[in-house]
């Protein structure tokens, strides 16, 4: 029987109520207390018995209202607890201060590979949950987020947030910890972080060349042969890379794109093949999947691989040979299944010819080509990409411009567009920034780099007996130092500067400045 008891509170009252029930033998299994609010649960009895019983309680003092009800809310809000945590897509799981688990969702589960059964009340060392920073959060109160770590037993990673769960005196008397599957978290990136059209029917075009390499790019995404994508800066490598994923059989998977030249050549090896336990100072405790396996399934996209160095060029033709990746510190070779499509904006072929990049290397690579014209041979996707951009930017900005000017478009005609399509939507970005009308007029079109007007002209003081390229290369820091500090994003800078961002980050490395 349970009761839900109103009542205008008063000393002794919950006294008097407990009393009665006392006085019929009928046992209180359990009691909650609110303010103005009593509910009890009493064993079963007869129904006649419960009307009196009722009755009785009725004619306390203060007493308001009886309800008998089906469950005392403590239950209800379990059940409802179980609900959101069977439901939910994270895993969840939680331990009291002598660290038993006190609740392990089916997801939590599915992640850690573990049964419920084999979890709930036990210690988290008996359940193999050594790694998930649970144990350091119950001792030491610090919290984690999205820390990457890996499942013992389990031969996987996943991502761990966990937060400690404080009484009144700031101790810590329990830990929540957020689980999520690493592949889960990062195809979730993909998406949320890909602000670029993902299928061919996103790559917007006007000219008949483009129709050509999209009709051909469609085809190739059928296979899973690699694809070498050429083309210069800014013309929509990546774009095409994720559009051939996406229309591909490997589209449910993940699709891990990583520039080759962004990162330091010593981080992109144990980026690419990732690292195994122990194997240097400051590696993370059970070693860390490479990009290789992190793409197992999908599609690995290889963005500026004529920067890779020539030791990084052997290990790379190795794997695409093989089919297999060995992490580094580890001599365990781990199949993968991934298909590569890399870019570049560089002349492999003169590369190779140099003997800077490996010829069997390019031959691996360059099994079926992909040329993106720069935008200058594509004259009639200049206006059809301009207003486009125009119309995004301006529902961006909030500004009610609605196109071009004759004179405007013929300026952005006439242009021969060096950082292609990215600088064409950098520039109308600027542009709508700064008209004012409905209509954009040349003059709110800034081509190529800013001029002497909008950026301070550098001041360098130079040395005796420099010669040219020194001297180039100190003004170039000036004009790097002065947009890095007023930018501190190499997608801006590289916007402000005209160049790819990628071509800013190789310089910002050159020179040893750091976006921090
Ligand atoms: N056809 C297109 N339609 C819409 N946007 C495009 C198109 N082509 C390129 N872009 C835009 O231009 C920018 C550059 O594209 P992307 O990064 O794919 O070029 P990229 O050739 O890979 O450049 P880089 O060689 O410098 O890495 C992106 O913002 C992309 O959205």
């Amino acid at each position: 029987m349970y009761l839900r008891i109103l009542y205008i509170d008063r000393i002794g009252v919950v006294h008097d109520i407990t009393a009665i029930l006392a006085k019929r033998r009928m046992n209180i299994v359990s009691m909650e207390v609110e303010k103005n609010k009593i509910y009890l649960e009493c064993q079963s009895v007869p129904i006649q018995q419960c009307k009196d019983c009722i009755a009785e309680l009725s004619r306390i003092t203060g007493i308001q209202k009886i309800d008998e009800i089906s469950a005392m809310p403590c239950k209800e809000r379990a059940e409802q607890l179980d609900a959101i945590l069977t439901s939910v897509h994270d895993g969840i799981l939680s331990v009291n201060p002598d660290g038993l688990i006190t609740q392990y969702n089916p997801a939590a589960a599915r992640i850690l590979n573990l049964p419920v059964k084999k979890v709930i009340g036990k210690p988290l060392e008996a359940a193999l949950f050594k790694n998930l920073l649970i144990q350091e959060t119950l001792q030491t109160g610090c919290q984690y987020h999205n820390r990457e770590v890996y499942i013992d037993g389990g031969n996987s990673y996943c991502v761990v947030s966990t937060i400690p769960l404080k009484n009144n005196d700031n101790e810590v008397v329990g830990v929540v910890a957020l689980i999520r599957d690493t592949q889960e978290v990062r195809s979730l990136m993909n998406n949320m972080t890909a602000s670029l059209p993902m299928t061919f029917a996103d790559i917007p075009y006007a000219s008949a060349v483009m129709r050509q390499v999209v009709n051909q790019a469609r085809r190739y995404a059928a296979s899973d042969s690699t694809v070498l994508i050429r083309g210069e800066t800014g013309t929509g490598k990546e774009l095409f890379a994720r559009a051939l994923h996406s229309s591909s059989t490997r589209a449910g998977a993940a699709f891990v794109p990583i520039n080759c030249a962004a990162i330091p050549e010593t981080l992109l090896e144990s980026e690419l093949f990732g690292y195994a336990r122990g194997a240097f100072t400051g590696a993370a405790k059970g070693g860390k999947p490479g990009m290789f396996e992190l793409a197992n399934g999908g599609t690995l996209f290889l963005d500026e691989v004529g920067e890779v160095s020539a030791h990084l060029q052997v290990k790379l033709l190795r794997v695409l040979q093989e089919k297999r990746v060995r992490r580094v510190g580890s001599t365990k070779e781990v199949a993968v299944d991934v298909r590569i499509i890399a870019a570049t904006n560089r002349n492999l072929e003169d590369m190779v010819a140099d003997k800077i990049f490996r010829e069997d290397l390019y031959y691996r690579l360059n099994v079926i080509p992909l040329l993106i014209p720069p935008l200058r041979e594509r004259f009639e996707d200049i206006q059809l990409l301009g207003e486009l951009f125009l119309k995004h930017f301006a529902e961006k900005l909030h500004n009610p411009v609605q196109g071009f000017s004759a004179a405007a478009l013929q300026r952005l005609q006439d242009y021969n567009w060096p950082g292609n399509v990215r600088e064409l939507k950098n520039s109308i970005e600027r542009s709508v920034n700064l008209v004012d009308g409905t209509l954009v007029q040349p003059e709110h079109i800034f081509l190529g780099r800013l001029s002497g007007s909008q950026t301070a002209p550098p001041s360098v003081q130079f040395e005796k007996y420099q010669t040219l390229e020194e001297r180039l290369a100190e003004v170039e820091v000036v004009i790097l130092k002065e947009t890095l500090r007023r930018f501190r994003s190499s997608r801006r800078m590289g916007a402000v500067l005209g160049l790819s961002h990628t071509a800013v980050l190789k310089k910002l490395r050159k020179y040893d400045f750091s976006l921090d």
